[in-house]
């Protein structure tokens, strides 16, 4: 099948995995603080209606569901779901926008998310990122010191956890791991694996 993509370049994209709790948004809020220009989200496709002070294209593209079933055929879509009724999707394209604006594009993404990039090999380039906890018996703590989660989403988050340990424990499933025991440790691999991918990228421009 021939589509546009083919002969267009691969965007960079970096996609950061690990189970709830591991740390991604603690380590990416460092990240966006101390670089705020280098580094961005791709905006999101959606059914579901702007609220008050959402600009379309900003917040997230916002589509009729013929629009998005489009889409969908198209191929455009590097993941969609469906949650409480409205579909969300991530296109390449947008992906390309955030490079396109000169930035580096971050998916903080789940294993099912992980494996759709790693199908759209021909059309990105992807450089996955894995942040671990120490342990299993750490994650709990974290989970629990957060108090964000019910006891039950806790043990379904930490069952979900082993699923994705063990993924990312089979050969080539990451370009690099990092545990995050100490923070500030794992913050300076987080960063330098990240800042080296945006020196590649638009150092030699
Ligand atoms: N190295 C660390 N040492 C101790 N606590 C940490 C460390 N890294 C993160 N934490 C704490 O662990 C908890 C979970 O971290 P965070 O919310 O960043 O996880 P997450 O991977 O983004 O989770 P989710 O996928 O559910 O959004 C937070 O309370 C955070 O402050």
């Amino acid at each position: 099948m021939s589509n546009v993509s083919q002969f267009a370049y691969r965007p960079v994209v970096i996609v950061v995995s690990g189970p709830s709790g591991s740390g991604k948004s603690t380590l990416l809020n460092k990240l966006f603080e101390e670089h705020p220009n280098k580094f961005g989200y791709s905006v999101s496709h959606t059914t579901r209606k702007p609220r008050p002070g959402e600009e379309d294209g900003k917040s997230y593209h916002f589509v009729t569901r013929d629009q998005f079933g489009q889409l969908i055929n198209e191929n455009a879509f590097i993941e969609h779901a469906e949650f409480s009724g409205n579909l969300y999707g991530t296109s390449v394209k947008a992906v390309r926008d955030v490079e396109d604006s000169g930035k580096i594009c971050i998916l903080d993404i789940e294993l099912n998310g992980v494996k759709a990039v790693k199908r759209k090999r021909d059309e990105l380039d992807a450089k996955f990122l894995f942040v671990s906890p120490p342990s299993l018996k750490i994650l709990e703590e974290r989970l629990r010191g957060r108090g964000t989660e019910s006891e039950d989403a806790i043990k379904s988050r930490l069952e979900v956890a082993n699923e994705e340990l063990a993924y990312s424990q089979q050969e080539g499933a990451h370009d690099l791991i990092i545990v995050n025991d100490d923070l500030d440790t794992a913050y300076q691999n987080f960063k330098n694996f990240i800042l080296d991918t945006y020196d590649r990228k638009f150092a030699n421009i």
